[in-house]
């Protein structure tokens, strides 16, 4: 579950202006799904900047990082590619949901049956206790692949109101338009994780803060707490399909 609470106290004469640069946050954010619904291209594709050649089914689990820049803060972005098939989940699946800042369901646009294994990914976040505070959001994935689409943009999008998720649609592999004007409306894999840590961010925000009438000699460099903003009735604030 989420764990923001911990401050980092300085003690000294400190002002705001000497103090050292805060330690870089991390925010994990798992990333579950069927096999190969491409949670892997999807991730490789932030991370790396490119689609990837060849892949193959994750065993366990694969960790991608960036680093990225919102509003002057530097934030690694921590994702975990977890394996879609059962046999490769079994032993990791405990870890996967510890810590978690952020969850993103992704099912294959093209894979009927991907789309309604969704309910039983959502049910296994909850017997993980992952609470409703923790922002989730619905990836329709290989919108790329236009001729074989088999969850329609309405149905994914009841669903993910039924889920109070925000719904992106894009393609790992091209996530821009396509030349043949296929994936017009699809969201570029960048900005659908740049949305999820300006979220966490926004819930977050490193607070300074001095005691009241204090002297400045001591200055509690603290992460602020949940405002409860992002609860399930908030999440279609956060996201849209077509950003
Ligand atoms: N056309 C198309 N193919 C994709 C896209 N994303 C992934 N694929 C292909 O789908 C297959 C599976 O992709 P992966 O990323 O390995 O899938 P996964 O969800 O990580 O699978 P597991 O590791 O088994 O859980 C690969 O052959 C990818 O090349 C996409 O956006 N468009």
């Amino acid at each position: 579950m989420a764990d923001f609470g911990s401050s980092v106290e300085f003690s000294g004469s400190l002002s705001s202006s000497t103090l050292p640069p805060p330690r870089t946050r991390i925010f994990k954010i798992i990333v579950i799904g069927d096999s190969g619904v491409g949670k892997t291209c999807l991730t490789y594709r932030f991370c790396a900047g490119k689609f990837p050649e060849k892949t193959e089914a994750t065993i366990g689990v694969d960790f991608r990082e960036r680093l990225v820049e919102i509003d002057g803060e530097k934030i690694k972005i921590q994702l975990w590619d977890t394996a879609g098939q059962e046999r490769f989940r079994k032993s990791m699946v405990q870890h996967y949901y510890r810590n978690v800042h952020a969850v993103v369901f992704v099912y294959d646009v093209t894979n009927a049956v991907s789309f309604r294994s969704l309910p039983a990914w959502i049910e296994e976040c909850k017997q993980h206790a992952l609470g409703t505070e923790v922002p989730r959001i619905l990836v329709g994935n290989k919108c790329d692949l236009q001729d074989s689409v088999q969850v329609g943009t309405d149905v994914a999008q009841q669903f993910a109101d039924a889920h109070s998720m925000p719904l992106f649609e894009t393609s790992a592999k091209n996530p821009s338009s396509n030349d043949d004007g296929s994936c017009q409306n699809s969201d570029h894999v960048e900005a659908i994780f740049m949305t999820v840590a300006h979220k966490l961010k926004s819930q977050k925000p490193l607070v300074l803060s001095q005691p009241p009438g204090g002297s400045g000699d001591t200055v509690n460099l603290s992460r602020g707490r949940d405002n409860g903003a992002n609860g399930a009735n908030g999440a279609r604030s956060w996201g849209c399909s077509s950003c």
